[in-house]
């Protein structure tokens, strides 16, 4: 590209010059530990000369539009494509929105509709809703830190709150560029944001003490202890890169094996949304999962350890032993009993499904619960049981809709059946004939 015979704006030819190497300095790179490849200071030049880039002295204007500023850029180590910092300062009422991924995936983002009819998003985030009454308040929560609090009854299936993104990361950022250069990015996604917008990401947490750690440090750990990974657009060419996503207020949910509220992020409005999993009481603290609940309290708290750095204090991971292997009994027998409805030729009958729901309303796992009542719908229909299978259809909508959408394989199917079950494909299937029912998800 144009912008690579830049000496001042390109990087990647700046990192050439700085090594001895040419054009094999590529190939040590990858062997290095890349905080030794670059000198801070080389890289703050860097990144100031690229300031004065987007102020159009010294390159080539951006080459993205409908972005405020679109640079820096730096080639990946292993791809001639490049990795930029994309921030539209208007996003969002003025809340801003920065971007570090390649020009072609920021031009597709751009032309989704939270961008092109910014009237979309108006009163999604918190801090720009003042006509909406909060839901919740922040506090401090012992042994967690800060966290959300409900200030009213919420009902199941409820919007909680919602938010645009921060910051979204592209994975190739730490696929393809050297720790330092990834960081580096990162920090300019946050410099170039307005500055409330700014303070609000430096407040969040670090999880452990982070006193004279240098910025684009610190920076990393706030994303690392905050972020979601978003599953790209279904239009999105390359679904494999994922975008590593924050969301500043959402941010301040703790997480808990048996949450009260799960999240699921809108491509179009570019919203995170937080619905009630079911009812919730004033003075509850509102949380979600960040790991997987059905595993047993072992494996969910090694995870929790591993992934996140906290010892999980939640209320299923403190009772008692005895309390502790009724629920990972009932979380096993739902994993032995779920597969036996996808697999083929399926076993599973309604009584199973029926089972299924019981252990997992027990156990509290209403993130999933949608699941068994499609099963026990479709298994009702597939025995001539038209009214059962109705009411299960409607509860398996009452659950699933808010956090799959009406999109969802299930939900549709949902939603058909219930309209006219006897002419659904799973009517009387199982009656005098070999046919199983199995749905694909
Ligand atoms: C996304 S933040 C949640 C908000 C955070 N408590 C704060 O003060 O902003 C994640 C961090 O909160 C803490 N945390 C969240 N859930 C927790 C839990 N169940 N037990 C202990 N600490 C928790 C951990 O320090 C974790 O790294």
């Amino acid at each position: 590209s144009g912008h690579g015979q830049n000496e001042v704006c390109a990087f990647n030819s700046l990192f050439v010059q700085h090594s001895s190497g040419g054009p094999e300095y590529a190939a040590e790179l990858q062997l290095q530990p890349s905080l030794e490849t670059a000198d801070e200071d080389i890289l703050r030049q860097l990144a100031s000369d690229a300031i004065s880039c987007r102020n159009g002295t010294l390159c080539d204007a951006p080459r993205v539009q409908n972005w405020t500023s679109s640079l820096p850029c730096i080639k990946g180590i292993f791809s001639d494509e490049e990795i930029c910092v994309f921030t539209d300062s208007n996003f969002a009422q003025g809340r801003g929105i920065s971007l570090v991924t390649t020009p072609a995936r920021a031009q597709f983002i751009a032309s989704q509709p939270a961008f092109t009819s910014s009237a979309l998003i108006k009163n999604v985030n918190p801090d720009r809703a003042h006509t909406i009454p909060a839901n919740y308040k922040m506090k401090e929560i012992p042994g967690k830190g800060m966290g959300l609090e409900a200030i009213r009854h919420m009902k199941q299936g409820q919007l909680i709150m919602a938010n645009t993104p921060s910051l979204m990361i592209d994975y190739r950022s730490f696929e393809w560029l050297p720790l330092q250069d990834h960081q580096l990015l990162q920090t300019m996604a946050v410099e170039y944001l307005p500055e409330a917008h700014q303070a609000a990401i430096m407040q969040l947490s670090t999880h452990d003490d982070v006193t004279d750690m240098p910025k684009d440090e610190i920076i990393s750990k706030i994303t690392s202890t905050n972020s979601f990974d978003i599953t790209p657009h279904r239009e999105d060419l390359e679904q494999d890169y994922k975008l590593f996503t924050l969301f500043p207020d959402i941010a301040r949910l703790n997480h808990d094996c048996r949450p009260n509220a799960a999240y699921r992020f809108d491509h179009a409005t570019m919203t995170q949304k937080i619905h009630a999993l079911r009812d919730i009481l004033p003075g509850e603290e509102l949380t979600l999962s960040y790991t997987n609940p059905s595993v047993s309290r072992r494996e969910r708290q090694d995870r929790l350890k591993r992934l996140w750095g906290f010892q999980c204090g939640c209320k299923s991971c403190t009772q008692n032993e005895r309390r502790g292997k009724e629920s990972d009994d009932r979380v096993a027998q739902i994993n032995s009993l779920k597969p036996k409805f996808t697999d083929y030729p399926s076993t599973a009958t309604a009584a199973m499904a029926e089972l299924l729901i019981n252990l997992s309303r027990q156990e509290g796992l209403w993130e999933t619960i949608y699941l068994p009542y499609t099963y026990a719908a479709l298994k009702y229909n597939s025995i001539g049981e038209s009214s059962m299978a109705v009411k299960h259809a409607h509860m398996a909508m009452q659950y699933g809709l808010p956090l799959v959408g009406n999109e969802h394989s299930y939900m549709i199917e949902m939603a058909t059946l219930v309209d006219k079950p006897s002419e659904h494909w799973s009517w009387r299937t199982s009656l005098g004939q070999s046919i199983n029912v199995v749905i694909e998800e």
